[in-house]
């Protein structure tokens, strides 16, 4: 069988040759326009630094990129999806703003774990990522000035709230700046010396393996199953040794150079998680905002009833109501709190003000665009 493609009449010659000359036209157009796009952020750069004073300027504003992106879906005439023009834009825009600044994000390694892919999905390929061991230390890292933004883990829609992130809010001054979330897809990975059929050990973090627990237990339920400190971790283990696996994500696939035995085990069709990006700066308003707060009341009748009160009598949306024990005492707790708007609108000041009336504590964790991507 001739494995030339199949030869085109002169007139299909013709044609194709006239709509390559049209593309190269268009791809002109778009790079004269995408360098001007970049030249116009470089300006806005030089505004930033001239408004700071040169001394702090801060280059990326979340609230700005949301309403690009949004504004690029609600314009999008397709045939592209939103979607995927969205992430087009997200890449200009990830590379316009190295122009302006390189960004050092942190993020909970190490390299290939979803929170790494949850960073390159909310700034784009052009932020330098920084692999760090524990979620604390991903905050500590962005105290510490040594990185401009942080990515951690908060909720995953089958395991539920990452305790560790919310109680490192509860002691630190760090900013909720954003959020992002990622369809989380589970592949049994294995390296080159493994003999698909005599797997006998599979490791990754225990949320994976619940998440993929009626799937270990339906294909390979002799498998002794090992959890380990992420799935990148596992990735890692897995490349030297035979007759093992891990579960973990596409990223640490290619990164650890593992193949793709099974791909998509986790047994609910929807998993995902949501990431939270941290900062030091408070973000201004895009206009689809949601707010996040932790506060502390005193364990006696009707706390939590003066904490719901506000948002009822001023007509503000509570998106989501976490209960965690507090640092300070046995059976204290504090309450971690998300609600629609951001935190300078008229009713939002009023219900914080209010809760302030009975609270021990508030503390406004950050306002931040609502995830676009
Ligand atoms: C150009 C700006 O700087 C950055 C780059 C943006 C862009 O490329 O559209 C948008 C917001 C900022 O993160 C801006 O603030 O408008």
């Amino acid at each position: 069988m001739s494995d030339k493609p199949e030869s085109l009449t002169q007139a299909d010659e013709s044609a194709l040759m006239q709509l390559r000359e049209e593309i190269d036209r268009l791809d002109t157009e778009i790079l004269a326009l995408i360098s001007k796009r970049a030249n116009c952020a470089m300006k806005v750069a030089e505004v930033k630094m001239k408004a700071s004073g040169n001394a702090g300027a801060v280059f990326y504003r979340p609230e700005r990129e949301a309403q690009v992106l949004t504004s690029v879906m609600d314009r999008n005439p397709g045939p592209l999806g939103n979607e995927d023009m969205a992430k087009l834009f997200r890449e200009i825009m990830s590379a316009c703003l190295a122009l302006e600044k390189p960004m050092e994000v942190a993020y909970l390694g190490p390299e290939g774990t979803f929170t790494q892919q949850a960073a390159l999905k909310h700034f784009g390929q052009w932020v330098k990522t920084k692999p760090m061991p524990a979620i604390d230390e991903v905050f500590r890292e962005v105290e510490a000035g040594a990185c401009n933004y942080g990515v951690v883990p908060v909720e995953n829609s089958s395991e539920g709230i990452v305790n560790h992130t919310l109680d490192t809010f509860i002691t630190s001054n760090i900013k909720i700046c954003g959020e992002v979330e990622l369809r989380i897809h589970h592949h049994l990975l294995a390296g080159p010396n493994t003999k698909h059929d005599k797997i006998s050990r599979i490791y990754s973090h225990q949320q994976s393996l619940a998440q993929c627990r009626k799937w270990l237990d339906a294909h390979m339920p002799h498998a002794e199953r090992i959890a380990v400190s992420s799935n990148a971790e596992a990735a890692k283990r897995v490349q030297g040794e035979w007759n093992s696996a891990a579960i973990a994500g596409e990223l640490a696939a290619s990164l650890y150079d593992l193949e793709i035995v099974e791909s998509k085990i986790e047994d609910s069709p929807d998993n995902s998680t949501r990431f939270l990006i941290i900062g030091t700066e408070q973000v201004g308003p895009s206009s689809e905002d949601k707010t996040s707060l932790v506060v502390s009341m005193r364990n006696e009748p009707g706390a939590l009833y003066h904490l719901l009160k506000p948002f009822n009598e001023f007509g503000v949306d509570m998106t989501r109501l976490e209960t965690r024990p507090s640092m300070t005492g046995n059976w204290t707790y504090v309450f971690f709190i998300d609600f629609a708007g951001h935190c300078e609108d008229e009713s939002a000041i009023k219900v914080i003000n209010a809760i302030r009336e009975t609270a021990v504590d508030v503390k406004v964790l950050g306002s931040y665009p609502k995830g676009v991507l």
